[in-house]
C-alpha cells in the first residue's frame, strides 16, 4: 500500500477543512486527529480505497471512534505504525488473558479453602472412626484439586509467557527493520540521524564521513540496475568490514553513504576516509548479466569533525560541501571540511 501525500497549499488545506468541519459534526465524528485525518483523507479524496469504505460503512450504520481508528490503520498509517498497533491489540489481550485467569485461580483457591476450612470445623466434632475417615478423603480431595489448580495456573502462565516474549521479539524486529536499509541491510537515513542526534546531544567528540560512487549513473546505465545494487551492496559491506569499533554506517540514500566515526578527530576520520577510498578502487564487483568483472568503482568523500555548538544538519552540510569539492577536484579522493567559521 502506498502512503498518502499531503502537498495541498495552505488554501487548498483550509478549503477542506471548511468542508471535514460540517461532515464530522453531522457524523457525530468526535474531533480527534486521528477522526480528522480520515475525513480529511476522505472529503480530499486522498484515498478511493478508504472513501469506497467509510461510504460503505456510513450506509450500514453511523460513525464512531473505532471505525474511525481502523480506516484510519487500513488506509492512512504506515505500516510500522500498523504493526505497532496490531502487537499492542495481542499484547493487551495476554494481559486481559493472564488477569482472567489470576482472578478464577483466585475464585476456586477461596472456594476450595473455605471448603478446607469447614472440614477442618467438622474434623473437631468428629467422634467416630468412620465420619473421621470421610473427612480425611474430602480434605485429601479439596487438596489435590488445589495441586491441580496450581499446576493448571503455572502452564497457562507458562504460555503466556512465551506469547509476552514472542511479541518482544516481534517489537524488536520491527524496530531493527525500521532503522535498516532494505537493500544494503546497513542503518538507514532515519537511524543515521538519530545517530547523529544522540552524538550532539551527547557532546563527545565525533566526525562524520559522506560519500558517494563516482559515476554511478554510468554503471547503471551500461551494466544494469542490478549490476547498480550490487555495487551498493558490495559498498556497505566494505563500509560494515572496515568501520572501526564504534562506529555506525549507513546509506544515506541513492549512492551516498555516511559514516559516523565517534573519538574521531578530522586527521583520524580522514585517514579511515581514505582507507575506503582506497579499498573500494582495489575492490572487483562481478556484472551479473555476464560474470565478468567490471570497471574500476571509486568513490568521492567529504570529511567533517563535529564542533561544539553545532548542529547535526550543519554537520552533514559541512561533510556534503566537503564532499562535493572532492567531486569537483577530479573525483576518488577525500576532502575534508575547514571548521563552520572559516567555511564559505
Ligand atoms: N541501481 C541503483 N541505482 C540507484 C539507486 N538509487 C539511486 N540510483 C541511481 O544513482 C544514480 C545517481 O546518479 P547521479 O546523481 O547523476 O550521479 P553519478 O552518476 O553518481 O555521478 P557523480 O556523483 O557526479 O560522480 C542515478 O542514476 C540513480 O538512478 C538504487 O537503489 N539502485
Amino acid at each position: 500500500m502506498h502512503k498518502v501525500r499531503y502537498e495541498e497549499s495552505y488554501a487548498e488545506a483550509a478549503q477542506v477543512l471548511r468542508m471535514v468541519v460540517p461532515a464530522m459534526a453531522e457524523h457525530r465524528a468526535s474531533p480527534n486527529p486521528v477522526n480528522y485525518a480520515v475525513w480529511y483523507a476522505h472529503l480530499a479524496g486522498k484515498s478511493p480505497e478508504l472513501s469506497a469504505e467509510l461510504e460503505a460503512r456510513l450506509r450500514g450504520g453511523g460513525f464512531d471512534d473505532a471505525l474511525g481508528r481502523e480506516l484510519y490503520l487500513r488506509h492512512l498509517a504506515d505500516r510500522d505504525e500498523r504493526t505497532v498497533a496490531e502487537l499492542r491489540t495481542a499484547l493487551a489481550a495476554v494481559v486481559r488473558q493472564v488477569t482472567r485467569l489470576l482472578s478464577e485461580a483466585g475464585d476456586e483457591a477461596g472456594r476450595r479453602s473455605a471448603a478446607l476450612a469447614d472440614i477442618a470445623r467438622r474434623v473437631a466434632g468428629a467422634g467416630e472412626p468412620g465420619s473421621l475417615q470421610e473427612l480425611i478423603r474430602e480434605a485429601a480431595e479439596e487438596s489435590r484439586g488445589m495441586a491441580e489448580m496450581g499446576t493448571r495456573l503455572e502452564s497457562r502462565l507458562h504460555e503466556a509467557t512465551s506469547e509476552v516474549e514472542a511479541l518482544r521479539r516481534e517489537l524488536e524486529r520491527v524496530r531493527e527493520e525500521a532503522r535498516t536499509d532494505p537493500l544494503t541491510g546497513i542503518a538507514n537515513r532515519k537511524a543515521l540521524e538519530t545517530a547523529l542526534a544522540e552524538a550532539v546531544a551527547a557532546g563527545a567528540p565525533f566526525a562524520l564521513v559522506m560519500a558517494d560512487i563516482d559515476h554511478f549513473k554510468r554503471i547503471n546505465d551500461t551494466h544494469g540496475h542490478l549490476m547498480g545494487d550490487r555495487v551498493l551492496r558490495f559498498l556497505a559491506g566494505l563500509l560494515r568490514q572496515r568501520a572501526p569499533e564504534g562506529a555506525l554506517p549507513a546509506r544515506y540514500g541513492g549512492e551516498e553513504f555516511a559514516l559516523v566515526l565517534p573519538g574521531h578527530d578530522l586527521a583520524a576520520a580522514r585517514a579511515v576516509a581514505e582507507g575506503l577510498r582506497r579499498a573500494l578502487a582495489a575492490g572487483r564487483v562481478r556484472s551479473v548479466r555476464s560474470g565478468e568483472e567490471i570497471g574500476r568503482i571509486t568513490m568521492s568523500l567529504g570529511v567533517a569533525q563535529w564542533v561544539p555548538g553545532e548542529s547535526a544538519e550543519e554537520l552533514v552540510a559541512r561533510a556534503d560541501a566537503a564532499l562535493y569539492r572532492a567531486k569537483e577536484g577530479g573525483r576518488n579522493r577525500v576532502e575534508a571540511a575547514a571548521p563552520p567559521d572559516q567555511a564559505a
